[in-house]
């Protein structure tokens, strides 16, 4: 086993990358992402400046959810590598200073796990004695149950109940019907994900993103998410992570309204996940460039109630899913499909299913907003693998795979992701004018000084040196601009001025900046100094979709 070094509350100070080892680098060149060829890049991820790696679902499965369709939890998949492979990759990541969690699959398995297959010979095995297995499972003789709970994947699914003919029972699935459900009131399935856990703590990795939390405990009468009994059982991980492996990180993935999500941070004697993804702010980041207007980004933060102190958001843009439109009103997600999905093929489920250069029309200066806000918001900003260098989505692919394409290296054969030719890889590298790999690539990107990768990996240096965007308190500044958001991050003596344009042409704007009169503003970007802030209104000019990080020097 390898151990990253100690830091107590490390996540709060990390920038995450996430990506997935089948579409990172083919070290075999069969044209599947592995361990190997993810090893190889280890370098790459630490120059452009992250300090955490989320690996996306890495264990056997028959991929009809790229993954999030577990066969064995305590495997990699033959296509990925070796357990063995998987050990030199995070021992490798560790002697670099990274850190790495896995995804932790824990509300429903495979159908074609052993589990599941076990358990539809039914409660009762031929020779009269109980079937355990059974019991791993929500089972019905009528499908008619929790009628409340909502269909997730409303593309593909019109009940959470499917028949399951060996079984001569209904199986309860919450996402796709090849994705049973586990029955997290049978003690036995709890037992069995915490030795999923301590298998791979042991190893060495440092934590989890742990998928679909709220889903886990089904009772009538409810819409079964975020139940009193769920939190029991994520509380309980905890405890047993804490006690077992102090350090380790548990992320939520709990797609909720501020006052829900909040409470998977639990409390400060009752703790339950160290981090909680930031899912309602991240679509209203998008909605204010559309409407030029912020209020809704900072009516949506001072809605989310105090952490406690263990605490940290996680903060992004975009991932391997759709662009959730969950946690919007109906008129913001009508805005938000009129905005951001012209094409009905970019509509999935209840989002959009684009990456953020083709959202932002690959305009450098909307990629360069969004991102410096994200690295400013209160959190730990995750970014998701070929954001960095401005890659677009392949929307001819299915469900939310367009994406996932190959990371994109070069303009060699297959974008540097593979020897094999690009039909040969598991999904086609893009190649489209705009997007494709001959013309987005880190290579030339990494020759650019100008390059959007160059730009994120300065923006990050930046960040990392100054604890405020870590650990800072968050105070929204007024504007008399709705278009311009500005607000300041507090830590230890350090005061952070964080100011953005959200329009598409140059505004005016006017900061009540009182509470810092007598201070002096000095760009981090270079140095310069902006005039003494006074009593009176702050004046100011940005250009289109312009920002200022500013340091505040003095006494406040
Ligand atoms: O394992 C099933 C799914 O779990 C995650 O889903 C989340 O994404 C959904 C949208 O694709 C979202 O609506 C839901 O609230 C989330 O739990 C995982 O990220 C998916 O990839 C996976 O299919
Ligand atoms: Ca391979």
């Amino acid at each position: 086993m390898t151990q990253a070094a100690p830091l107590p509350e490390w996540y709060k100070s990390a920038v995450f990358y996430e990506l997935s080892v089948r579409t990172y680098a083919d070290g075999n060149g069969d044209g599947k992402g592995d361990f190997p060829g993810l090893t190889s890049k280890l370098d790459y991820l630490k120059n452009l400046g992250v300090d955490c790696l989320w690996l996306l679902p890495f264990y056997p499965s028959p991929l009809r959810d790229d993954g999030y369709d577990v066969a064995d939890y305590t495997e990699i998949h033959p296509d990925l590598g070796t357990l063995d492979d998987f050990k030199v990759f995070l021992r490798e990541a560790h002697v670099r200073g990274l850190r790495v969690i896995g995804d932790l699959v824990m509300n429903h398995t495979s159908a074609d796990h052993p589990w599941f297959q076990a358990a539809r010979r039914g409660p009762t095995l031929p020779d009269g004695s109980p079937n355990e297995y059974f019991d791993y499972y929500v089972w019905s003789d009528t499908g008619t149950e929790y009628p409340e709970a909502r269909i997730i994947f409303t593309d593909t699914e019109t009940s959470n109940w499917t028949l399951d003919e060996m079984a001569g029972k209904y199986y309860w699935h919450r996402f796709f019907s090849s994705q049973p459900d586990l029955n997290y009131d049978n003690p036995r399935v709890q037992e069995e994900f915490l030795n999923v856990v301590r298998f791979w703590l042991d190893l060495g990795l440092d934590g989890f993103r742990v998928d679909a939390v709220p889903y886990l405990i089904e009772r009538e009468g409810t819409n079964g998410e975020n139940l009193p009994e769920t939190h029991a059982i994520l509380r309980e991980l905890r405890r047993a992570v804490d006690e077992e492996y102090p350090g380790r990180l548990l992320l939520a993935e709990a797609n909720q309204w501020p006052e829900e999500v909040v409470e998977y941070f639990g409390t400060e004697t009752k703790p339950e996940f160290h981090m909680a993804f930031n899912f309602p702010v991240m679509p209203r980041l998008y909605m204010s460039l559309r409407r030029e207007d912020t209020s809704s980004i900072r009516e949506i933060m001072d809605r989310l109630p105090q952490i406690p102190s263990f605490g940290q958001w996680a903060t992004f843009l975009r991932n391997h899913d759709e662009l959730t439109l969950e946690m919007v009103t109906d008129d913001e997600r009508a805005f938000m499909y009129a905005a951001y999905a012209p094409d009905a093929r970019m509509k999935i489920n209840v989002g959009i299913r684009r990456r953020l250069a083709p959202l932002l029309d690959n305009d450098r200066r909307r990629i360069e907003l969004l991102t410096t806000v994200l690295l400013a918001l209160p959190g730990s900003p995750i970014l998701y693998y070929g954001d960095e260098i401005g890659m677009g989505d392949n929307l001819s692919l299915s469900d939310r795979n367009g994406v996932r394409t190959p990371m994109q290296w070069n303009a060699g054969i297959s974008g540097g992701f593979s020897t094999a030719l690009p039909e040969q890889c598991f999904f086609p590298p893009n190649q489209d004018p705009v997007y494709g790999f001959q013309r987005v690539n880190v290579y030339s990107q990494e020759l650019d000084p100008s390059s959007l990768l160059k730009w994120v990996s300065r923006q990050l240096e930046v960040r990392r040196h100054l604890p405020a965007f870590a650990y800072g308190d968050l105070t929204f500044v007024d504007t008399d601009n709705p278009a311009v958001l500005a607000f300041t991050r507090h830590h230890d003596g350090e005061t952070l001025l964080i100011i953005s344009n959200f329009a598409g042409s140059a505004q005016p704007v006017q900061l009540d900046l009182a509470a810092h009169a007598g201070r002096l503003p000095v760009s981090l970007a270079g140095g310069s100094h902006f005039p003494t802030i006074g009593e009176e209104p702050y004046p100011l000019t940005l250009g289109k979709y312009d920002y200022y990080w500013l340091k505040l020097s003095g006494v406040r």
